[in-house]
């Protein structure tokens, strides 16, 4: 594969709090159209891992390559230009709390430089594929843990960006909507987009993956193609 769609790249990388390993020597890389699964019990280092590729959590030795800048090293325009392109849904879903399920979704929108009204006109089509076009005027406090995830999962995919960090998207959906949202999933990774997300749901996604990454106590255990 050429260097230029290489989205994704861990190199020995490693994470620790103090004198707690979380994540020890991963080593993969990822192109544009490869949806990559992180699997391995709660505890694995998944979390950790996704949140270093994201830059959210800086390496203690290795690197990690987003989008076209080195972690650690990367200047706060190419940290800008990573966030820009990237969507992102923490197991924590961070919503927007005062803004409306549409707002929380134009908003992801509006970041990749989209005017207010298209924002909204596509906030409003994506809140409709994900069964939720009777809650546009909701606010989350409102939302069930299943909404407020299609919510945050709206807000990632609508703006269709380059890569995506999934930290157990369809935790709270029933199969249904977990269809549903994989199915979106697809439609990216068909246009190019790479995808990295950590999940419990095997049988459902193991004919999308192209990559399963086994973990276990911080390590990566087996790579399967
Ligand atoms: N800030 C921290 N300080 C110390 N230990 C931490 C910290 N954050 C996470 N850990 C520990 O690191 C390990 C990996 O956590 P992580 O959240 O990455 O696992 P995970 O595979 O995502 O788990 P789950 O499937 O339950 O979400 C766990 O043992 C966790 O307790």
């Amino acid at each position: 594969m050429g260097e230029s769609c290489v989205n994704v790249r861990c190199c020995d990388l490693s994470v620790c709090v103090g004198e707690v390993t979380l994540v020890e020597n991963v080593t993969f890389e990822c192109c544009s159209g490869e949806w990559i699964v992180l699997a391995g019990p709660s505890g694995a280092g998944k979390t950790t891992l996704l949140r270093a590729i994201n830059g959210l959590c800086p390496p203690t030795a290795g690197r990690v390559w987003a989008l076209g800048s080195w972690m650690p090293g990367r200047s706060h325009r190419e940290a800008e230009q990573v966030w820009r392109s990237t969507g992102t849904v923490q197991q924590e879903l961070a919503l927007f709390e005062s803004l409306s399920a549409l707002d929380n979704v134009a908003a992801g929108v509006r970041r990749f430089g989209v005017s207010r009204s298209e924002a909204r006109r596509s906030a409003r089509s994506w809140l409709e594929r994900f069964e939720l076009g009777d809650k546009h005027a909701s606010f989350p406090h409102a939302l069930s843990g299943g909404e407020r995830q299609r919510v945050a999962l709206a807000r990632a995919l609508a703006p269709q960006p380059q890569l995506l960090i999934l930290d157990e998207p369809t935790a709270h959906l029933d199969d249904g909507s977990a269809r549903i949202v994989l199915t979106a999933i697809k439609e990216l990774v068909h246009q190019g987009a790479t995808v990295v997300m950590s999940s419990h749901r095997d049988e459902e996604v193991a004919p999308l993956q192209t990559c399963r990454i086994e973990m276990e106590a911080g390590r990566v255990t087996r790579i399967c193609v």
